[in-house]
């Protein structure tokens, strides 16, 4: 009889679960879903409150323009997800394969000799402890940082200027991009660049991990970098060329980011019980994730509200990149693309003005922009705390009904609601230079901390003059991370590609019709949406 439990979990077949987590800016999350893709558990470790020890504010570290984050937190971050998820009540051998995601642009640095120790970890031991002395650069310059201007300067300079990088490589140069990251290293730290055998994304760091050996970069995120070629995937020489020596070797083979990569280490076996046959599939960058998350169609916009404000689409057919914004390789369609501007102001800028007019509350926050109308009387904002990507510029501008210049707004209520609408502006105005048309089919899918707020998803569907949709998490990345590691792990058992929509079909998550747009506001908005134009672009001249 004593035998009984034993024999229970033999013969209790294994359940088909899916892991799919997302190390984004602030915080490192997971998603567990079943075989329907139905949510099952989720966890989260913010790195400032469950990890003072690393003095990050918002999950970075900031010295002027250069902007890092401690590559090991991330790691150690990692030891608190698993024992978290654990308490769930997760039994780790259900899950039949597993993908992730990370904040896009981000580089690790592994140095010389950790090829060796990663298949060999030892599972009775933390990870942060065992990886500790495994990087050759301690802190990891991240998305926010834009210290890298001259880098970036020449390589458009020697490719014959920003139209032709961008359309090799799906954008002009950018500072973040992690092909300037690489080359501001070699320039200033040689010697760390020649100590390091492998430079990761994020995304494929955290991969790397869980595989126990070094990961390849995916496609998309690897559009990230202005070193990738979108339309041969692969590595453009001349762009490596002029970053660093030895890039190639350093950065690996790309591979199709639905590429199921391998059974998970020996370490996550011994240590969590995961079953030896877990698949390990590429992991990619947050943004690219959350395409998937999200089931985006060709026609819908996803706008994502969190650390940054993203706006990202699905592009069909040949891209056409531009001088504004980004042409990335589609995550979940090898033949697809995928266009994304990027807001470096978003939920930080938020933040601050909450604590300034609202005591640090989202409720009060709330009240002062219900205490508006939609229009603000004429008032409008650009509120650029940090250098902004969309467009580059830096500073507060607010202006009054007549396009004047002022100091400060009387009200707060009219200084918050200047942010909120100003931000929502700015994409539309964005998105439209971008070649999107806001019309009465659109649908805009949200996701993000911000998108709990449903008064900002009100200003939101007025500016966009479109229906608004939230799923019932608000991270999509994690949700899409599980949701192609479903579909890559379906891939490569049928052994032929089957299209993403395809096999969400009869498992596409619930999305909920949040804020639809009122006739009035939303006329309103289309005429100021002219005037921020006109105002951001006299910015930009003087600037
Ligand atoms: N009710 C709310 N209203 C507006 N913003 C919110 C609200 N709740 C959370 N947030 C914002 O969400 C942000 C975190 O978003 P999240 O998508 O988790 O970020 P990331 O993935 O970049 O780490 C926080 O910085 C916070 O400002
Ligand atoms: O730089 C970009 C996209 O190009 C950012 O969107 C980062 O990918 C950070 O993402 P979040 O942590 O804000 O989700």
């Amino acid at each position: 009889m004593s035998d009984l439990p034993y024999i229970l979990s033999e013969t209790i077949p294994r359940k088909n679960y899916f892991l799919g987590l997302d190390f984004s800016t602030q915080q490192l999350k997971a998603v567990v879903v079943d075989e329907k893709l139905q949510v099952l558990h989720e966890a989260a470790v913010n790195f400032d409150r469950n990890l003072p020890e690393y003095r990050t504010s918002g999950g970075v570290k900031k010295n002027g323009t250069t902007v890092t984050a401690p590559t090991v937190m991330w790691v150690k971050a990692l030891d608190l997800l698993m024992d978290q998820l654990k308490i769930t009540g997760l039994d780790f051998q259900d899950i039949s394969a597993i993908s992730g995601s990370g904040q896009q642009h981000g580089s690790v640095y592994w140095r010389k000799g950790v090829q060796n120790l990663l298949p060999t970890l030892d599972p009775t031991k933390f990870l942060f402890l065992q990886l500790a002395n495994c990087f050759s650069i301690q802190d990891s310059p991240v998305w926010m940082d834009s210290s890298t201007h001259s880098y970036c300067e020449t390589m458009e300079k020697k490719l014959g200027g920003p139209q032709k990088l961008a359309d090799l490589t799906g954008s002009r140069a950018y500072e973040r991009f992690t092909g300037h990251q690489i080359a501001k290293i070699v320039s200033e730290k040689a010697e760390l660049y020649f100590n390091t055998e492998r430079i990761s994304l994020v995304s494929s760091f955290a991969c790397s991990v869980f595989l126990g050996c070094y990961s390849p970069i995916d496609w998309s995120d690897a559009s990230g970098m202005n070193l990738f070629n979108i339309t041969l995937k692969d590595w453009d020489s001349q762009c490596l060329h002029m970053c660093a020596p030895d890039l190639k070797e350093k950065l690996g083979e790309p591979v199709a980011t639905h590429t199921c990569l391998g059974p998970i280490s020996n370490y996550f076996v011994e240590r969590y019980s995961f079953d030896p046959s877990c698949q390990v599939v590429a992991f990619t960058g947050d943004n690219p994730a959350s395409l998937a998350g999200m089931c985006l169609e060709p026609g819908d916009v996803a706008i994502s509200l969190g650390t940054s404000d993203t706006v990202f689409l699905w592009l069909s057919g040949k891209p056409t990149p531009s001088l504004e914004g980004h042409v990335f390789c589609n995550p979940v369609d090898p033949e697809a693309y995928m266009a994304l501007l990027c807001f470096k102001n978003g939920s930080l800028t938020r933040e601050r003005i909450r604590d300034l007019f609202s005591h640090g509350s989202w409720d009060e926050f709330d009240a002062l922009l219900a205490c508006t109308p939609p229009g603000n009387h004429g008032h409008i904002g650009m509120y650029y705390d940090e250098q902004e990507i969309t467009p580059k510029i830096q500073g507060t501008f607010r202006f009054n009904a007549f396009d004047q210049k002022v100091n400060a707004f009387e009200e707060a209520a009219t200084e918050v609601r200047a942010l909120v609408e100003g931000q929502l502006l700015a994409k539309r105005v964005h998105a439209e230079q971008l070649g999107f048309n806001i019309g009465e089919s659109c649908r805009v899918f949200v996701t993000g901390g911000a998108s709990n707020n449903r008064s900002i998803l009100q200003i939101l569907s007025d500016v966009f003059n479109a229906d608004v949709f939230t799923q019932d998490t608000a991270n999509s990345s994690c949700l899409g991370s599980a949701y192609r590691a479903a579909h890559s792990l379906a891939v490569k058992q049928s052994g032929t590609f089957i299209p993403f929509n395809e096999f969400m079909a009869n498992r596409r998550p619930n999305f909920t019709l949040l804020c639809r747009p009122r006739v009035e506001a939303a006329k309103l908005y289309d005429a100021m949406a002219a005037r921020f134009a006109t105002l951001e672009s006299s910015i930009l001249t003087q600037q």
